[in-house]
């Protein structure tokens, strides 16, 4: 048991496509007693006073984008001003995420009027400038938009049986743009990328490389 601090723990955003295996890859470090999961809030997106936001969104995306994004980024913002008693704090997904791949994919293709975007981006840029969030690691689960499909045809989320493919690549290409190439200065932090095209057989080898990467530097963070 490292010794809780009661400055930042160290943070690990767990980042990737749909159906890249985020909530499988943060299961995996469940029986680490120094770690805090917080998974994605999707079932408070699907049922916000009766509300089934993540449903209203894409069944009618130009009605309901901003809205569902709106409030994700609320729970976003949540999770990540949120206290945590132990030294390691694993999020699934940020507000960079939601900035840099979700509503820049919106502002993209048309989904949301410009300035409905204008909106959003004042809000990520006053969360980022004036909330301590950052991350000391970013691990990014890539896959191939292909595979992450089929995945997602399999998972059967109801919600999501109508991603056409052409989504899921272009978010592909948004994550591979922020995570691999850089493009934002905004959240500099170290990227480890985990082949997460491999099956749930192979995967856990996968896992355990980067149990030793974020429990080493975990360790660091604590002891220094
Ligand atoms: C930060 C963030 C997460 C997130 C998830 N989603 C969707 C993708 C999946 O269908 C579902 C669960 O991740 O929510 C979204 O549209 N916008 C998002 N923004």
């Amino acid at each position: 048991e490292m010794a809780a601090t009661n400055n930042k723990p160290f943070t690990v955003f767990v980042e990737g496509n749909i159906g890249s295996g985020k909530t499988t890859f943060l299961e995996h470090f469940r029986r680490f007693e120094d770690i805090t999961l917080l998974t994605e809030p999707v079932e408070e997106w699907r049922n916000l006073g009766g509300w089934n936001l993540l449903d209203l969104m894409y069944k009618d995306p130009a009605k309901w984008a901003m809205t569902f994004q709106a409030y994700v980024s609320l729970t976003m913002l949540d999770m990540h001003r949120r206290p945590t008693a132990t030294p390691v704090k694993l999020m699934e997904r940020s507000i960079y995420s939601a900035r840099y791949c979700f509503v820049e994919h919106m502002k993209n293709n048309g989904t949301i009027h410009p300035a409905q975007f204008a909106v959003l981006d004042e809000w990520f840029r006053f969360i980022h400038h004036h909330i301590p969030i950052e991350a000391d690691l970013i691990v990014y689960l890539k896959t191939t938009p292909s595979i992450v499909h089929e995945r997602i045809k399999k998972r059967a989320r109801s919600e999501e049986q109508c991603v056409p493919l052409s989504y899921i690549e272009d978010l592909h290409k948004l994550h591979e743009d922020w995570l691999i190439n850089r493009t934002h200065a905004e959240c500099p932090a170290p990227v480890l990328v985990i082949d997460a095209d491999l099956d749930l057989s192979q995967i856990t080898e996968e896992y355990k490389k980067s149990e030793h990467q974020i429990l080493r530097k975990a360790v660091d963070v604590v002891m220094n």
